[in-house]
């Protein structure tokens, strides 16, 4: 793989941004509000380190104050978590289509609360379609999500490092690869993918994600190749291949244990023959 072109745009200092276990996110992707709210309440109170409010989910259902009205509702039982707040179209595996417009007011509106953690941007389209929402996030020191989606294939190591050169323009926090695999060697070929780029991009991280059936221990073991976050079902998939978050949750406690533990014989083991 040439990291060649990304090497040259940035600093090699990144030696150890592996994080072991990522952080784990879940959507909210219902459209009826009581039951938002109610699903909201569950996150609250379960152990998710980030919720991801949906908006192609009722964005079609309600006008603009109606959706800030509940979007402040959301925040108040979400304080302690973090927000991620994505409105996918359906170029990107979205439930709705949207216009520019729309795309546009409805995350300037959020925005303006001050209010949201993270905004996922569809880095792909048009710079016109989020000029002015990334200068307004950057005022309310909101964190950026540049997001591919790719439900059919995953593209070559060149094609993403030429969107990852793309996305970089745009400063995002984080850069997000979703992508099908079609062999398990995608699936491999994407974790390598995703640690060697990380050494490349400085600051900004990545969260690679093998969607499907053949995807599903991407979203396990990512986080070893340098994933940053993974996302989980909670009462819903929202991508085809994500496990329950219960389940997510349990084994990354587990391993954590697990390795504590043994860090702690081995010491042991140290100290015995050292005596
Ligand atoms: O971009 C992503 C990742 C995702 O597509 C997944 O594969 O888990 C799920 C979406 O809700 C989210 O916006």
């Amino acid at each position: 793989m040439t990291q060649s072109s990304l090497g040259q745009l940035t600093d090699q200092k990144n030696r150890n941004k592996n994080v072991l276990f990522p952080k784990i996110c879940v959507s909210l992707i219902e459209k009826d509000p009581t039951l938002i709210l109610r699903i909201a309440r569950e996150m609250a109170e379960s152990d998710v380190d980030m919720v991801e409010w949906r908006l192609d989910y009722v964005v079609n259902e309600m006008d603009i104050e109606e959706l800030l009205r509940l979007f402040q509702k959301i925040r108040v039982i979400l304080a302690e978590k973090e927000l991620l707040v994505t409105l996918r179209t359906h170029l990107e595996g979205g439930s709705v289509r949207v216009s520019k417009e729309c795309y546009r007011q409805t995350y300037l509106g959020l925005l303006k609360t001050g209010l949201v953690d993270w905004l996922d941007i569809e880095a792909k389209r048009p710079l016109e379609w989020f000029n002015e929402v990334l200068v307004e996030a950057n005022k309310q020191h909101c964190q950026i999500i540049a997001s591919y989606h790719n439900f059919l294939e995953t593209p070559s190591n060149s094609y993403l490092e030429k969107l990852v050169l793309d996305f970089m323009k745009i400063n995002p926090d984080v850069i997000k690869i979703a992508v099908m695999p079609e062999f398990e060697e995608d699936v491999w070929r994407l974790l390598h993918w995703n640690q060697q780029t990380l050494q490349c991009l400085g600051q900004i991280k990545i969260i690679a994600i093998a969607m499907g059936e053949l995807g599903k221990i991407s979203r396990l073991v990512g986080g070893i190749t340098g994933s940053y976050l993974t996302f989980t079902s909670f009462s819903k998939v929202s991508a085809p291949g994500q496990l329950k978050f219960e389940e997510v949750h349990w084994l990354f406690s587990l391993a954590k244990i697990k390795l504590a533990e043994q860090g702690s014989e081995d010491n042991g083991e140290e100290k015995n023959s050292k005596n």
